[in-house]
């Protein structure tokens, strides 16, 4: 479970980027985080594994405090990110997707296993010697959902996950998302665009201007549009 409350975040002086947001996210639970440009999701969902570090309130992961603990948080919550161009850590699809399990300290066997799934479910199977630069930036963004995958968190927060994804890619990571949360994995997915995502998600949560606006089992489309995000 990941408890955050009260959690504020200002970028210097002037931007209070998220005020004193208040959420949980439940074991198993799948959860959209929407609301408008600028309302502060991926301020927020960046303090889960302690990137970044609030200035008020708490986030716990499983009950221990993020701040206590950086190495359990980051084990315990996977994280993907729009645009993850700078985050690879290896010259090769192979290597970089292997990167966490290997610091896990995992035998080499299941290191095999969780790179071939992780590739396999982001339509990239195979594709191990395939240099990360010269890749295109929707095969980037497969990649770095593939090394989340891997490291088989007991959250995944995907920040804008879909959209470089051509429509078989996106089915099929969506596919896996689905039997991740069918085996208890809580999914976290922020976006703006609540397509496809409208008959997985458990519960929306609408940001705008930092705060919690809406938090809903069954939005209406209204609600919404009321909000600033697109109705499915
Ligand atoms: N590194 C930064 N330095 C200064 N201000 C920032 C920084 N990152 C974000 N902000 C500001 O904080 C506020 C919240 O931004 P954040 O990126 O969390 O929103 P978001 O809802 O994820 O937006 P988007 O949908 O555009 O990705 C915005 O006003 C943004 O301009």
């Amino acid at each position: 479970m990941i408890s955050v409350e009260d959690y504020t975040y200002r970028y210097g002086e002037e931007t209070l980027a998220v005020d004193g947001v208040s959420l949980t996210v439940a074991a198993g639970e799948f959860l959209v985080l929407a609301g408008p440009n600028g309302s502060g999701k991926t301020t927020l969902v960046r303090g889960f594994n302690g990137l970044l570090t609030p200035d008020a309130g708490e986030i716990r992961v499983n009950g221990t405090p993020v701040t206590d603990d950086l190495v359990a948080a980051r084990a315990s919550v996977g994280m993907v990110f729009q645009d993850p161009r700078d985050g690879f850590v290896a010259a090769t699809v192979g290597g970089d997707v292997a990167f966490g399990p290997e610091n896990l300290g995992l035998e080499r066997q299941e290191i095999d296993r969780r790179v071939d799934d992780a590739l396999d479910a982001v339509r990239m199977a195979g594709r191990h010697e395939d240099r990360i630069d010269e890749l295109s930036g929707g095969e980037r963004e497969r990649v770095a959902i593939a090394g989340a995958l891997a490291m088989d968190p007991d959250h995944l927060v995907l920040d804008e996950p879909f959209t470089g994804l051509d429509l078989r890619a996106r089915e099929s990571v969506l596919d896996r998302l689905r039997a991740l949360n069918d085996d208890g994995v809580s999914v976290v997915v922020v976006t703006h665009d609540l397509r496809d995502l409208s008959t997985l998600a458990d519960r929306t949560v609408v940001l705008s201007d930092g705060q919690v606006a809406l938090d809903s089992d069954d939005p209406s489309p209204k609600e919404l549009e009321t909000l600033g995000v697109r109705p499915p």
